[in-house]
């Protein structure tokens, strides 16, 4: 009986691509007749407005044939699902739409109005469905089918029904180093906020494993299908916690048939006006003082300071008569110039300022016009050399490495503790890369001092680097290029017409203002769980969204099923929950695998009792396996782990912090030292909650002692 579903089924999908590889045959025979006509503004696809040598129709599947070879190698069915409605009339829903010849829907995009039924429909509300079809995959070959029945008085006897939930069947599978697309089997709750308008704040909370990520990002491309011309060309930007976590989400977008979408690190995010890679993490007790509101007001201070070292005398002499300006003069209208400008904006009014305060002091007999006057001045090259020194451009880079020094920071951050001071200066001092922390503070500066002119950002080969002889060439109008008035209205930051952010929970006061300038007319997704932050004040970070939400409209969706953990690693985990924050939103588990999670303690030889776990995961499960370390162990653990397993298993195996394994899963994971996890975090048991939720099966942890201190939350189990 299923192999003759399967043949039905399978006789539908080679029609659509046969119908996909024929589109892309004529557009290519068209496009050989030298009509340039398949580029569209920002992408190489054909797009249905811009086709008009090709019928409408060709353009469609043409554009859907492009779309087809941007799907993975392994994509799991362009065709996936089936609904079969009252009226006898049958549609397929798919990754991508495609239609015949006659221009009649062979399968119709999962984000169409016309799918929305595939993923509400229920027994009680059956929407006029009477039977809901999967077709599981591989490549072009439909190997599996299950199917629901709606509404079973329809009394259409010839329906048969097969399988027993997509659902359970997509999430046993073994899990790979990606993540994947849910657009089968997406709940109905979850649908809803995929489709919720564009406009204002969308928030998507939820406990951990309850699709907020997969959700959003399904939420990204039909955003972009139901808006594509307001959100193609304004951008959407996905930010989320790290490079890696970047890595595992890529793949879901252009599966779902979309790439438009700019993907960054939170780290990263500055890298429109700072090189910054944003991989490199501060201690927890730096970057809590770096992220917090107070570094407004300390770098305000700093991009206030003159520059170390600027004169406080200026004198020259016009036709023999000195002109000077001492300290208090100079610090007034600098005071003046700032109030008006950014300090990489204002160069050229402090110099008219400066210009001005000289001529008021010009004795009477020195006999010059006021245009002669400037002209002289402007051109003395002792004038020339103050300025330089008194008013430089200044690079964020530079304005920021000023807190290395002690005597800078106790002079602007007042407010800190000595101690934080110290570590705050400690930390500039380090140099090297600028952290995540320090991409928030960077572009923080940068808006208070303006961006550097571009003449002064690359490296000029004339007054640089060059030798003498060249510098002989160089002249005034070559200095003076480095005035060139800078529009002080024009904002350096690229900005966007949708930010969706996942992991909202973590975003620090300073980021949630970093990512503001970039989303200032954006509409935005929010995505968070505020029991998993590793912020220490989570009410400090919600309050921050608040001033995100502000008047916009506001929707908010609560997602309420973990599709992750089994229920015995989540029983585990949730009391850890509670006692973290006990306002927790603590999700349903749907899965239960039957076996609990192990809590082992180690020998003397924590490393070689962490291998001998791994190996035991290693043989249980047939997918990834994640060591969740604190920070002190990580080099350890890395290099016992290395040793051991024969090299086909190793590359099952993840080592990192769990800070790291934000947002990732494995399918067996192993918990190292949980009492550390807690200790060097600034989220604690937060932390340690985010650890125990990323199994998929199986889950070991592994203390030091017996009488490891974070058992004593687990009460009964302990
Ligand atoms: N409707 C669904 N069908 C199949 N799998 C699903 C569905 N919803 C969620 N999942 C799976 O559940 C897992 C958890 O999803 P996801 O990572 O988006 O959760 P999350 O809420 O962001 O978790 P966390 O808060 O821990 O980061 C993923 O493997 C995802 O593919």
């Amino acid at each position: 009986m299923i192999a003759a579903e399967i043949a039905v089924e399978q006789a539908h999908v080679d029609r659509v691509y046969d119908r996909l590889n024929e589109a892309a045959r004529s557009a290519r025979q068209v496009a050989s007749e030298g009509r340039a006509l398949y580029q569209s503004d920002r992408h190489s696809y054909v797009r249905e407005e811009d086709g008009t040598g090709l019928y409408e129709r060709d353009v469609f599947a043409f554009q859907a044939a492009k779309r087809l070879a941007t799907l993975d190698a392994e994509h799991e069915g362009l065709v996936f699902g089936r609904l079969d409605r009252k009226n006898s009339e049958t549609h397929y829903i798919g990754r991508i739409g495609v239609r015949d010849d006659d221009y009649e829907p062979l399968v119709i995009d999962w984000r169409a109005p016309a799918a929305e039924p595939f993923y509400r429909a229920t027994p009680t509300s059956p929407m006029d469905i009477v039977r809901r079809r999967v077709l599981r995959s591989r490549g072009q070959r439909v190997i599996g089918i299950e199917d629901d029945l709606l509404d079973s008085r329809s009394g259409d006897q010839a329906l048969v029904v097969v399988g027993e939930g997509a659902l359970m069947a997509a999430l046993t599978r073994a899990r790979g180093p990606q993540m994947r697309d849910i657009v089968a089997t997406i709940q109905a709750e979850q649908d809803e906020a995929i489709r919720a308008p564009y406009q204002g704040v969308t928030v998507i909370t939820g406990g951990p494993g309850t699709g907020k990520t997969v959700v959003a990002l399904h939420r990204a491309a039909y955003l972009l299908y139901s808006n594509r011309r307001r959100f193609e060309s304004g951008g959407v930007l996905v930010v989320g916690p790290s490079r890696v976590f970047m890595n595992y989400i890529e793949r879901v977008l252009p599966s779902l048939g979309e790439e438009s979408v700019t993907l960054r690190p939170i780290g990263a995010v500055a890298d429109d006006v700072v090189r910054i890679s944003g991989e490199r993490a501060d201690s927890a007790e730096v970057a809590t003082i770096k992220g917090r509101l107070s570094m407004v007001g300390i770098l305000k201070r700093l991009a206030a300071e003159p520059p170390a070292g600027a004169p406080d005398l200026l004198a020259i002499t016009i036709k023999g008569e000195p002109l000077i300006l001492r300290a208090e003069e100079l610090a007034r209208i600098r005071a003046d110039v700032m109030s008006r400008y950014r300090v990489n904006q204002g160069r050229a009014a402090a110099e008219a300022a400066l210009i001005n305060a000289l001529w008021q002091r010009k004795p009477a007999e020195v006999d010059l016009e006021r245009d002669q006057f400037d002209d002289l001045v402007a051109d003395l090259a002792t004038f020339r050399m103050f300025c330089n020194a008194w008013w430089p451009y200044l690079s964020a880079e530079d304005a920021l490495a000023r807190l290395g020094d002690r005597e800078t920071v106790a002079r602007v951050a007042r407010g800190l503790s000595d101690h934080d001071q110290q570590l705050l200066s400690d930390s500039i001092r380090a140099g090297g890369e600028p952290t995540v922390a320090d991409g928030a503070l960077l572009d923080e500066l940068i808006d208070r001092i303006g961006p550097l002119p571009e003449s002064e950002s690359e490296p000029n080969i004339f007054l640089d680097d060059a030798g003498d002889e060249v510098r002989e060439v160089v002249t005034t109008a070559d200095r003076l290029a480095t005035q060139r008035e800078v529009d002080p209205f024009a904002e350096p930051y690229q900005t966007y017409a949708h930010i969706l952010l996942d992991e909202a929970q973590d975003i620090t006061p300073m980021q949630w203002r970093m990512l503001r300038r970039r989303g200032q007319h954006a509409s935005w997704t929010i995505v968070g769980d505020p029991a998993q932050s590793s912020w220490p004040d989570p009410e400090e970070t919600q309050r921050a969204l608040q001033q995100v939400i502000g008047n916009a409209p506001h929707r908010e969706f609560r997602m309420s099923t973990n599709y992750r953990s089994p229920s015995e690693v989540f029983d585990l985990a949730a009391k850890i929950a509670v006692h973290a924050y006990p306002d927790a939103d603590l999700p349903k588990a749907v899965r239960s695998t039957g076996f609990d999670p192990e809590l082992r303690v180690a020998d003397d030889d924590l490393a070689g009792s962490a291998v001998r776990a791994v190996r035991d995961l290693l043989t249980v499960v047939e997918g990834t396996v994640g060591v969740i370390c604190p920070p002190s162990l990580l080099a350890m653990i890395n290099s016992a782990v290395e040793g051991a397993p024969d090299e086909q298993d190793l590359r099952r195996v993840i080592i990192v912090t769990a800070l790291q394994a934000k947002g990732l899963e494995y399918d067996g994971v192993l918990v190292v030292s949980p009492d550390e996890i807690v200790a060097q975090s600034p989220g604690g048991l937060r932390v340690l909650y985010v650890a125990l939720t990323r199994p998929t099966q199986r889950l070991i942890t592994l203390d030091r002692g017996p009488d490891a201190s974070w058992r004593a939350a687990l009460g009964a189990l302990s």
